[in-house]
């Protein structure tokens, strides 16, 4: 199989060796049920016991608040159901414009099911209004769901300044932490937040197995129904390999969490200021202020726009190096619509489309970090000089864009 320079790990990554030598076993000899009452089993459902105190430890929870789903969208939607089936009564939901997919779209469904959502604008930096938050909330308000970081961009919000703000309204307070687990230390027990989504499949640990923190005292209702596994919280036989390997995963992030991030973010400021240094007409998106770097944003993620291009056709020539990257204003399939986060926080039309994310993870090198600094530079230019793109014709398309938006 092919290998690369990887640096699209927002997106996935590597599971650790470790990773998967814990969870073999649980593939091969021990394939007991753990719900069972014979021992072979029994011995199974010792080890998810085990994963579920790795992964309380990782995020400073109680093991008893935590439910294994299947991944971070079964998290998503399982978190927000049970928060409106506890409060009946109440029918309003507020979020951000820059959520995932596995928020929004779940959002957008309950808009026809009778709820209105709020959805909070961003700035040019991707912060939310800490005002306008206030101000959209009622006691009306079931939920607020709010992404910790942001996927694309990487920009981390203030998530206790605006948990305060929603426990003054008795709302339940639903966080979307799969970007930021294993990159930025949580601890629920000094947090507002009453349910957080986490993801295997970002840090480091396979695919189809995720997390749900659900703070004790929290009501809870189950989106899968059926048998009493997770304490009636999710039917279905657990995925113990899953299982074994996310605790396993969490057990090495949470001892290696501030030595990594700190690498990380080392090579990813390195390959930022790079970047900026050697390509002219490209900036930063999300967390730039008066032109100076600020601290709100993932230790790992850096979205750039190169103006005058499009992201993809970059990407395709950085695959031609070996290098995976993606789109910061990835093209939905067919509909050719750029990223709804960059769209949100208002960029203009030309750095839109020419916007790229480089995401590290611990696995990356210097090394790495060189090969792209040494390929960029005559990409860009390169692309530049086929681009039927001008200043003039970016100026009118700009305008376009503009008068399209005020329709
Ligand atoms: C912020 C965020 N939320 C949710 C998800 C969905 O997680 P999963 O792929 O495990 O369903 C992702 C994955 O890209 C994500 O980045
Ligand atoms: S055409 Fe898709 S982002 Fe430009």
């Amino acid at each position: 199989m092919q290998t690369c320079i990887y640096l699209d790990n927002n997106a996935t990554t590597r599971v650790d060796p470790e990773v998967v030598e814990a969870m073999l076993p649980y593939l091969s000899e021990y394939y007991g049920n753990p719900s069972s009452m014979h021992s072979f089993g029994g011995q199974v459902g010792k080890v998810v016991k085990q994963a579920r105190q790795q992964v309380a430890a990782l995020i400073g929870a109680d093991d008893s608040e935590i439910i294994f789903t299947s991944c971070g969208t079964e998290g998503d939607n399982a978190a927000i159901r049970a928060a409106l089936q506890a409060q009946p009564d109440k029918r309003h939901i507020v979020t951000t414009q820059v959520e995932h997919p596995a928020v929004l779209n779940v959002c957008k469904q309950l808009e026809t099911q009778g709820y209105t959502v709020t959805y909070l604008s961003v700035n040019r930096q991707g912060q939310i209004d800490l005002d306008e938050l206030a101000a959209s909330m009622t006691g009306n308000t079931a939920l607020v769901t709010i992404m910790y970081a942001n996927n694309e961009t990487g920009v981390v919000f203030p998530i206790e300044q605006i948990g305060l703000r929603v426990k003054e309204y008795g709302a339940i307070f639903h966080v979307d932490a799969v970007q930021a687990v294993g990159k930025i230390p949580l601890n629920m027990k000094t947090s507002t937040v009453d349910l957080l989504t986490l993801s295997g499949h970002k840090l480091h640990a396979p695919k189809g197995i995720g997390a749900l923190y659900v703070r004790r005292g929290v009501r809870f209702r189950p989106l899968l129904v059926g048998g009493h596994q997770e304490r009636g919280r999710r039917a279905g036989t657990e995925n113990v390999p899953g299982i074994v390997a996310l605790g396993k995963a969490a057990e090495i992030e949470l001892a290696h969490l501030a030595a990594t991030t700190k690498k990380q973010k080392q090579l990813r400021d390195r390959l930022e200021k790079t970047l900026l240094e050697t390509i002219p007409d490209c900036e930063v998106n999300g967390d730039v202020f008066d032109g100076k770097l600020r601290k709100n944003r993932l230790p790992n993620t850096t979205n750039i726009g190169f103006k005058y291009i499009e992201g993809e056709a970059i990407l395709l020539s950085l695959n031609q190096f070996g290098i995976c990257a993606s789109s910061g204003s990835a093209c939905t399939s067919g509909s050719l619509e750029p990223s709804h986060v960059l769209r949100s926080m208002g960029l203009p039309y030309t750095t839109l489309h020419g916007s790229i994310r480089f995401s590290l993870s611990r696995y990356t090198t210097d090394a790495e970090v060189d090969a792209v600094l040494a390929v960029m530079p005559s990409i860009v230019e390169r692309l530049r000089a086929l681009s039927p793109f001008n200043n003039d014709q970016a100026d009118w398309l700009q305008g376009r864009e503009e008068t399209l938006a005020h329709r």
